[in-house]
């Protein structure tokens, strides 16, 4: 049986080929897999075939008990298949040990499940020491990770787990699964244990990492809208594991294959497509910035003539660290910022998640930030509302030309 291909991808940078030094993922082909679990009448996934292109995030979605998780875990034979054939960078899985496979593939389940005696260094180094690593390759490599999930080492490196946030604990798990830099890594649920800001941080941090990384991530999630914004491609799944549709977020939002994803995914409205979006799609207003220690008397007159009541104010690295009302900086004759929980938003946020924070916002914006956190600018709803008519404008242009081209077909196929 062959395996089901998806169309090539748009985001991910589907032209690479395999071999492309900048992906460090590797390809997996799942043939006609099928796992019965005993005492059970039907299989709980009946032949699924699968190729996952390198260096892409493949998101595993569908209803309760269709077999997401046991086709995921299949993968790194956590669950052993009781029939087909899974390979992983053209290896067949059955051909390896198991515990050289599982150090091989990194897993990041819902949490984090970190083990709570030990600090978060000691988490972090559980593969690295089995794959005997000396201490100080292993104490530089759980630094860079510590860095790279923006955790600043010095400070969480001796932390135990009961002394973490959720979404901290939730990013000491993501940089544990990527400890031995494996290729393939195996998610499940990952962000669902914690707060819709911090989820959708969580997320973006994903999506820069893998940006650097390119690793094959195949990743298991109730949320459609997370599924949209985190996948190259999105699998939909029936009962018994069953394809409903296999294709990129774009695709599946335009023309949902069937009845069963048109209702899974909601209908493609508008609203969906805010979840396609991206900050970085929009353009960015830039309200009055100051810079902590600058004179007050000068960042005032500098609002004042721009018309602003407030001011972003950046450190010396250009990092967003409060957004100040003019009469907040009254307090002192330099800039001192007042808060220090400033919410920010990655350029890869979607426009949904930047609807969400600017709800929550006493400014009715959000600043956004790119690399390394730097200030790029701020979106405000005029931004928003603009690109969802400008997208709504496009759909209902396509859906004309669509038309047209089908009454064309039409004339043309009855006068052949
Ligand atoms: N160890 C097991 N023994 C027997 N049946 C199992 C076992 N694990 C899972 N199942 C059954 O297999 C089917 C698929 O389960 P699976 O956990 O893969 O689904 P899922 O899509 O991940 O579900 P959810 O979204 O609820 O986590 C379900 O009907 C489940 O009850």
């Amino acid at each position: 049986m062959s395996t089901t291909t998806p169309p090539s991808n748009t985001r991910a940078g589907g032209t690479d080929a395999p071999g492309n030094p900048d992906v460090s993922g590797v390809d997996l082909e799942l043939v006609d897999v099928l796992k019965r679990y005993p005492g059970q009448k039907k299989p709980a996934v009946d032949g699924l075939s699968l190729h996952i292109p390198a260096g892409e995030i493949v998101m595993f979605v569908g209803p309760s008990g269709c077999g997401k998780t046991t086709s995921l875990k299949m993968i790194n034979r956590l669950i052993e298949p009781t029939s087909g054939t899974i390979s992983i960078g053209g290896e067949d899985v059955r051909g390896r040990n198991v515990d050289q496979l599982r150090r091989h593939v990194g897993y990041v389940i819902q949490g984090g499940s970190l083990f709570p005696h030990l600090t978060v260094a000691q988490n972090i180094s559980v593969v690295p020491r089995l794959l005997k690593w000396d201490s100080r390759r292993t104490s530089e490599r759980v630094d860079e990770l510590l860095e790279l999930v923006s955790l600043d080492p010095a400070k969480y490196r001796d932390r135990y787990p009961r002394e973490l946030s959720g979404g901290q604990q939730q990013r000491v798990g993501v940089a544990r699964g990527l400890a031995a830099d494996p290729p393939v890594i195996l998610m499940d649920e990952p962000f669902g244990a914690v707060d819709p800001i911090t989820r959708q941080r969580l997320q973006d941090e994903l999506l820069s990492i893998q940006e650097e990384l390119r690793k094959t991530i195949v990743c298991v999630t109730h949320d459609i809208d997370e599924a949209v914004k985190l996948g190259d491609r999105i699998l939909i799944l029936q009962e018994g594991a069953q394809i409903a549709q296999y294709d990129t977020p774009e695709a599946i939002l335009a023309a949902p294959a069937n009845a069963f994803v048109e209702d899974f995914v909601g209908a493609g409205s508008t609203l969906k497509q805010l979840s396609l979006s991206r900050v970085s799609d929009v353009e960015l207003v830039h309200p009055t910035t100051a810079t902590v220690g600058e004179r007050v008397a000068e960042v005032r007159a500098r609002a004042e003539a721009n018309g602003d009541q407030a001011v972003v104010v950046l450190d010396e690295r250009r990092r967003p660290v409060d957004w100040m009302w003019l009469r907040e900086l009254a307090a002192a004759d330099t800039v001192r910022p007042v808060r220090d929980d400033v919410l920010t938003l990655d350029r890869r946020a979607t426009l949904n998640d930047a609807l969400d924070m600017m709800l929550t916002s006493t400014h009715g914006a959000a600043i956004v930030t790119g690399r390394r956190d730097e200030y790029l600018g701020v979106v405000n709803f005029t931004a928003v509302t603009g690109h969802i008519q400008a997208t709504e404008q496009q759909l209902a242009e396509g859906r004309a030309a669509d038309a047209t081209a089908g009454r064309d077909d039409a004339w043309e196929g009855g006068g052949a």
